[in-house]
């Protein structure tokens, strides 16, 4: 510390320490940042609960307040803007999750629709770390540790209680967002792949310092903090931090950054292959949540069924869509939609990818699967559903349909009809 304050400048008074592990966590996992402030932010007045709130942001997933369901659910995408002047607090909605904030183990998925910047006002997390993914419309992003512009086909990443502003550049903006409690993102590890692939830590981009000194009398924080949205005044910005080292950071990432392995013989390769970030429980390789995508590439498979195959298991697949067209969707699964499909609920492609993949004369030439961007958050925590989300006139009643036409291709081998008639 005393090294610290001797190479602070003169004008700076404030030290303020921000970090999210317990001091003596290993110091391979321990996170802290120094914010070297202007005006610590400790000087506001009261929180008091933020009028109006948000009913459709959720930190605790209980009975009360959602619903357990097996059904694959799927969405249309939401228009932009919603109503007129939302801005990213007021534009987020939780869709579904698991677990409670409160008890820090858990994970939260919401979407945004908004249209208006957050104007004299910053949000902070104090319930887990967001994963925001944008699909329509930049955001530029203002937080404690300097400014961030992100885009649709990067994702950015706000910790834990860092305060932060979403300007929106290019007006309606959409997006989805992964919330998670009592767990940090990490690069997965690389196993036998070895030293290099998938997403390399040289191409996640943190800010540098920004701030802004002016008197800004009626500056609002909120705050939200078991789900639940609270406010407090002072006369300043938050952001007013000059210098920060540490690692407890705001990042961007640049999904076409994303070298990705598939299977070059044979056989559907899992997922797990394209996981860009992964949060961890504390079972060895059981994911509270996993960040994977499924980028453009080239598809070399022999003999094989190329599209993900038929399954169900202990996970549960939330997906999104950022633009193009997914391989195992032929209509119904758009640019700004959504599906999930929960633990042991089987899905796979619809009947039109299964038609045309079994058709398709030349179903061993490679074949680049272009113009696309899908993602997957997958949890092995059993979400639990918003029942704005059931009731959603954006929801596809109809999304069963999708498989329901799927027919008998098997004849059996002729020994075995002669073996039934004898
Ligand atoms: O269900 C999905 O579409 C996601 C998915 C893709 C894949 O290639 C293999 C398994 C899987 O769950
Ligand atoms: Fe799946």
């Amino acid at each position: 510390m005393a090294m610290e304050e001797e190479q602070t400048p003169p004008e700076l008074r404030y030290l303020s320490g921000l970090g999210n592990t317990s001091f003596t966590t290993p110091r391979a996992r321990n996170l802290r940042t120094w914010l070297y402030r202007i005006k610590p932010s400790v000087t506001h007045e009261p929180f008091y609960p933020r009028n109006p709130t948000n009913e459709r942001l959720v930190g605790e997933f209980d009975r009360t307040t959602t619903v357990a369901t097996p059904t694959q659910l799927r969405w249309r995408p939401a228009d932009v803007p919603l109503h007129p002047g939302l801005d990213f607090i007021d534009g987020l909605y939780t869709v579904c999750g698991a677990g409670s904030s409160c008890l820090r183990h858990g994970y939260a998925i919401h979407m945004y629709a908004a249209n208006k910047p957050m104007d004299g006002c910053s949000l902070c997390n104090a319930d887990g770390d967001f994963l925001i993914v944008p699909q329509q419309g930049r955001l530029f992003i203002t937080t404690e540790c300097g400014r961030l512009l992100v885009s649709p086909g990067e994702i950015v990443v706000i910790p834990q209680g860092l305060r932060f502003a979403v300007d929106l550049p290019d007006g309606p903006s959409r997006g989805y967002v992964s919330e998670i409690f009592g767990a940090h993102f990490q690069l997965p590890d690389l196993g036998p792949i070895g030293a290099n692939g998938l997403a390399s830590p040289r191409d996640f981009l943190s800010p540098t310092a920004w701030f802004e000194q002016e008197h800004h009398p009626g500056y609002t924080i909120v705050h939200k903090y078991g789900g639940e949205l609270f406010s407090a005044t002072q006369d300043f910005s938050p952001f007013n931090v000059v210098a920060w080292h540490g690692n407890y950071v705001p990042y961007k990432y640049d999904l076409s950054k994303f070298c990705p392995f598939n299977t070059v013989l044979l056989d559907h390769g899992d997922p797990s292959v394209n996981t860009v970030l992964t949060a961890p429980t504390d079972k060895p390789g059981v994911a509270l949540l996993d960040f994977v995508i499924f980028p453009p590439r080239w598809l070399v498979a022999e003999n094989t069924f190329r599209p993900p195959y038929y399954h169900r298991n202990c996970m549960s697949e939330f997906m999104g869509l950022i633009y193009g067209m997914y391989e195992a969707k032929a209509d119904g699964f758009l640019p700004g939609g959504a599906s999930l499909h929960s633990c042991m609920t089987p899905h796979g492609p619809d009947t039109k990818t299964y038609e045309a993949t079994i058709s398709r004369a030349a179903a061993n030439e490679p074949s680049r699967l272009s113009g696309t961007l899908a993602f997957m958050f997958e949890s092995w925590l059993i979400p639990r559903v918003c029942p704005w989300a059931l009731d959603s006139p954006c929801r596809d009643l109809d999304y069963y349909q999708c498989w329901i036409g799927l027919k008998s291709h098997f004849s059996p081998p002729a020994a075995a009809v002669d073996d039934e008639n004898e």
